[in-house]
Parts: structure tokens; C-alpha cells; sequence
């Protein structure tokens, strides 16, 4: 099945005092890949939350990825997120299995994009499109670039940066596959709110 639809990313501080009620609640309206990304090195409370987490996906029947960390993904059995500096592909598909989701970060670059899927990436990810409350400092990508990855690429295509209900008509419209958000899915003010946010991301997805 191909994987199309909204990938919500959690941020501890963001979500802090309110972490599992506004995760339920994006399931709740509908995720398709779950991202924990927490960039601490805490990590027992990583392998907790990770713990948590990976029982209320499964209960919403959605796919938990781990970011940064493969060895954590291979301990709980679920999918992880490599950025350009987390480590090698290939050895984290062989530790990970041949059904395991495995997300590449390629920036704006279509090379970066077509090795990935060599190396067994099972989408990528271009990135930012807007401006950033999470990640301010990450390089700029652009629709046409997205446009042009489209023509070029059978993998999924996820897309992150900035992303609201407001903006990502034109990137659906250029060819994403799955809208990765923060800000714009659980910077809301209330469990409520990131549900209806949750089915509007799917809704502009037609999922
Ligand atoms: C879906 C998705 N796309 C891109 C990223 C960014 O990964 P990376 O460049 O490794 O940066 P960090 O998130 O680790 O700070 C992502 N996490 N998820
Ligand atoms: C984690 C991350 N990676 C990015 C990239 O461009 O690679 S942008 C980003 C942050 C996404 O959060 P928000 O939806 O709040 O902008
Ligand atoms: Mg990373």
C-alpha cells in the first residue's frame, strides 16, 4: 500500500504537560506515520514515551517512526527517520527488516533523493518548503524542485517545513505524498482543534 497522507511529528517542548492527549487526538481525526522526534538524550524517558507511544499507534492502527535512531526503531519493531547525518541506509534496512518504514531526509536535492531509493528508503522527505517554527535554520526547497522530484521519483514524496492547513494545498497539488507537521497540526489551543487540523490535513490529501 502506497503511503499517502498526514505524518504527525511530536516535539517534546511544544507538547510538554499535554504529550499522549494531543497525539491521541491526531489520531484520533487520522495520521498516517506518527513521528517521535525528540532530540534529547534522555534515554530512558525516550524509551518510555517511545514505549507509549507505540501502544496508542497500535491501537489507531497507525505506523510509529523513530527519529534519529535506528538501534531504539529495531527494540520497539517500528520505522525510523535518517537524516543526511544519522547513519548509513543500507546497514539500518538490514537491521530494521525488509517491511520496516525508513524515511530519508534529502533537503532539496533530487540525487540525494534518487540514492536514498537505491539504498532502500521507503519514501523521502523534501524540505523546508515555509518558514520553520521548529527547525528555522533547515534549507530552503521549492515547489518546482518538488514538481521536478515528482516526474522523477516512484518512491512516496513527504514534505515538511512550515506546513499549515493554509499553505499545503500547492504542495498536494505538486505531487506530496505525506504532509509532515508540527506547529501546524499541535500548535493548537485544544485537543479538539488538533483533531479537526488532523482531518483537514487529510481532507486536502483526499484521504
Ligand atoms: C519526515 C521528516 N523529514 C525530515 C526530517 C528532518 O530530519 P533531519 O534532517 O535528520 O533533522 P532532525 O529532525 O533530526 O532534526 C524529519 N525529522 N522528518
Ligand atoms: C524536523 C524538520 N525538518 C525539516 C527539514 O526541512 O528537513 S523542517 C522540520 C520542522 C518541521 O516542523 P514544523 O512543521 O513546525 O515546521
Ligand atoms: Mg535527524
Amino acid at each position: 500500500m502506497k503511503l499517502r497522507g498526514l505524518y504527525a511529528i511530536t516535539d517534546s517542548q511544544l507538547l510538554a504537560g499535554k504529550f499522549l492527549a494531543y497525539v491521541e487526538a491526531a489520531l484520533d481525526g487520522g495520521v498516517t506515520l506518527l513521528q517521535y522526534r525528540d532530540k534529547s538524550s534522555d534515554e530512558a524517558r525516550r524509551l518510555r514515551e517511545a514505549e507509549k507511544l507505540r501502544e496508542l499507534c497500535s491501537r489507531y492502527k497507525t505506523q510509529l517512526i523513530i527519529n534519529d535512531d535506528a538501534e531504539l526503531a529495531a527494540r520497539l519493531g517500528v520505522g525510523v527517520h535518517l537524516g543526511q547525518t544519522d547513519g548509513p541506509l543500507t546497514p539500518a534496512r538490514a537491521l530494521l527488516g525488509s517491511k520496516a518504514i525508513i524515511g530519508s531526509t534529502c533537503h532539496s536535492q533530487i540525487e540525494l533523493a534518487e540514492q536514498a531509493a537505491k539504498e532502500g528508503a521507503s519514501y523521502v522527505a523534501f524540505g523546508r518548503f515555509f518558514n520553520s517554527n521548529t527547525k528555522p535554520g533547515a534549507p530552503a526547497a521549492t515547489v518546482e524542485m518538488l514538481a521536478q522530484a515528482r516526474t522523477r521519483l516512484q518512491l512516496p514524496i513527504c514534505v515538511i517545513g512550515g506546513i499549515t492547513l493554509e499553505n499545503a494545498e500547492p504542495l498536494v497539488a505538486h505531487g506530496a505524498d505525506l504532509l509532515a507537521v508540527v506547529h501546524g497540526l499541535f500548535g493548537a489551543d485544544s485537543t479538539q482543534e488538533v483533531t479537526r487540523r488532523a482531518r483537514a490535513f487529510n481532507a486536502l490529501l483526499k484521504i
